[in-house]
């Protein structure tokens, strides 16, 4: 029968009732004790105490079961008045109490005062027994009598104190128990017993079933979102692979947005490195097809001339001379989209020659031919003759079978219309591959032949290495004068590696080297020539006059001819 005596409250902030408290009319009256009847009006929760002609009802404030205290209120805010009306009755089974700390019982004076001045014509003063009376407030107020025995004043003056000493539930509540009614029915019998488990409130299952529901709609939705996302990604990469490979087979360059340029390079998250003309970024067009993405420093314009020039670079096609796949001129943003090669650049593998990535000399032998062969069709083989100006080992990549591809091809004309001029200082890093005239044209116009000495440079460095080039200092003119090659023809030692047999393939790329790189453009062979050289007897070639004989090809004992002065210091400068 508990379960029917459950804890109550007339408002959401009222006090709660429970025993020996029950409310009229709704709780069985098993649920309470006789006397503890409470109603709710309102949402406010009143008790009515017996007084002559009428009872009274206050306004329950607030229940404290462990001190059985009972907080009241008047509805109308003048509790003095009901003072008055309560004069001598009994508010059995409460009883006024004395606060705790007050060691001399007051006494209530009570006073009549004028309505118009006060908004509760009485006011009940608390003086002590040893105390001052009145406050000069009151001067226009009658004196009525000294009121009944203690009221029990709390810090609000709005507010008294009523305690109940039957039914005694104290103990149960200590213990957190709650207290009923005998079973025997016996008043006076009271037996603690455990509170049923809270009944879980619909403000609770709000409380927590709104935000769990809304974080699960919220989650749902947000699947639903990936999922769409997802099949939309999805169904893009597919079109755009398809549309990929159709523009391979019909070896037409696809244009790339910058959305997708992100995308294939997972956020331009893989680095393959930075160049003069921007940083360079792995990627996935499928999982089949990786690329290398370079993407251009910003540049101007509507893009509509990079196009034109992307259109040329992407008719070339030679085994040599690396695929352009791709584009994106999408707002300021610009890139090229190559085949990937995962070997890496040249540069890896010859510098210096003894290490663990050497190749081997026929096999380097191999790459010169390819590129060779990849320059000659850049410069016989399309349309319009394209110059590279930036032939080096860097710029060739090795695929799979080390065959060479030579990449940035059109990229000084394509990136010159922003740059105005070769900028040397733009181009550092091949410093030593650029032919004298590019640097100043007293030695010449510059031409084809330009890339005729970047190339002979790199042969040059094939079989030596950097390692016979010091570039440190005041490697300006160990670079432009490797004076180092002409040793290797008298035998004298140049710090290379090679074995019996190995000679003839070094003393070949040394000669032919030295004929590319030759001062005046016009005693450099072109590049069908070169691949004669390459291609025959070694026997049958002559080694080109010493140019470096009189110059400073060793730093101890150089003597630089005024003519190179010039072109030294103008290098320098730039
Ligand atoms: N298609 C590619 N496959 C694999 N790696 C590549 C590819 N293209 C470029 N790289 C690498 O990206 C890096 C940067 O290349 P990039 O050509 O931009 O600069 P660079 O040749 O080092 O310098 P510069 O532009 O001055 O010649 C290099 O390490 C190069 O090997």
């Amino acid at each position: 029968r508990t379960e029917e005596c459950r804890e109550s409250r007339c408002g959401r902030h009222g006090p709660p009732i429970r025993f020996p408290f029950r409310r009229n009319n709704i709780d069985p009256d098993h649920c309470g004790y006789p006397g503890f009847n409470l109603t709710c009006h309102e949402h406010h929760t009143l008790l009515e105490l017996p007084a002559v002609p009428l009872p009274i009802q206050f306004r329950v404030t607030d229940i404290d079961y462990n001190y059985q205290s009972v907080f009241i209120s008047d509805p109308e805010n003048c509790l003095p008045k009901q003072l008055l009306k309560l004069n001598q009755s009994s508010i059995s089974p409460f009883q006024f109490t004395s606060s705790p700390v007050e060691l001399n019982p007051s006494k209530t004076y009570l006073f009549s005062c004028p309505p118009n001045e006060f908004s509760c014509p009485y006011v009940a003063v608390r003086d002590s027994a040893s105390g001052t009376l009145l406050d000069s407030g009151l001067i226009s107020c009658t004196r009525m009598f000294n009121t009944i025995s203690s009221v029990s004043w709390s810090s609000d003056p709005n507010v008294w104190t009523l305690q109940w000493l039957k039914p005694n539930c104290r103990e149960c509540e200590a213990r957190g128990k709650l207290c009923k009614l005998n079973n025997n029915g016996t008043e006076d019998a009271i037996q603690c017993y455990e509170p049923p488990p809270k009944p879980v409130s619909k403000i609770y299952y709000a409380a927590i079933g709104v935000p769990v529901g809304s974080a699960v709609m919220v989650l749902v939705f947000y699947a639903f979102f990936k999922i769409y996302h997802y099949f939309r990604i999805k169904g893009e990469d597919l079109a755009r692979v398809e549309k990929f490979l159709q523009d391979y087979r019909a070896f037409r360059p696809t244009r790339f947005s910058y959305a997708d340029i992100y995308r294939i390079t997972n956020h331009l998250k893989d680095k393959l490195g930075e160049g003069t003309h921007g940083a360079v970024f792995k990627g996935e067009v499928s999982k089949e097809i990786s690329v290398a993405v370079k993407i251009l420093n910003s540049m101007e314009g509507d893009g509509t001339e990079f196009i034109n020039e992307v259109g040329t670079m992407a008719k070339i096609h030679h085994v040599n001379v690396a695929r352009m796949l791709g584009f994106c001129a999408d707002g300021l943003h610009r890139a090229l989209v190559y085949d990937f090669f995962p070997n890496g650049s040249l540069r890896n593998y010859i510098n210096p020659p003894d290490n663990e990535n050497f190749l081997g000399w026929e096999r380097l032998h191999h790459i010169a031919l390819g590129i060779a062969k990849g320059v000659e069709y850049l410069h016989y083989g399309c349309d319009d003759r394209i110059l590279h100006f930036d032939i080096n080992p860097s710029n060739v990549l090795l695929d799979d079978n080390f065959v060479p591809k030579i990449i940035d091809f059109g990229l000084a004309k394509l990136c010159l219309k922003n740059q105005s001029t070769v900028s040397i200082t733009a181009a550092k890093g091949t410093l030593g591959y650029i032919a004298p005239e590019v640097l100043s044209r007293n030695f010449g116009n510059v031409s084809y032949k330009s890339d005729i000495y970047s190339f002979g440079l790199l042969l040059l460095e094939m079989i030596g290495g950097r390692k016979n080039m010091d570039i440190s200092v005041d490697g300006t003119c160990e670079i432009l004068y490797p004076g180092w090659v002409y040793n290797l023809f008298e035998g004298r030692d140049v710090h290379i590696h090679f074995e019996e047999g190995d000679n003839n393939i070094i003393k070949k790329l040394a000669t032919i080297g030295l004929w590319c790189i030759q001062w005046n453009p016009i005693n450099r062979p072109s590049m069908k020539t070169v691949l004669q050289m390459l291609e025959g007897d070694e026997d049958n070639l002559t080694i080109p006059p010493d140019l470096f004989g009189s110059t400073c090809f060793t730093s101890s004992n150089s003597i630089v001819p005024a003519r190179f002065k010039h072109l030294e210091l103008e290098a320098i400068r730039e």
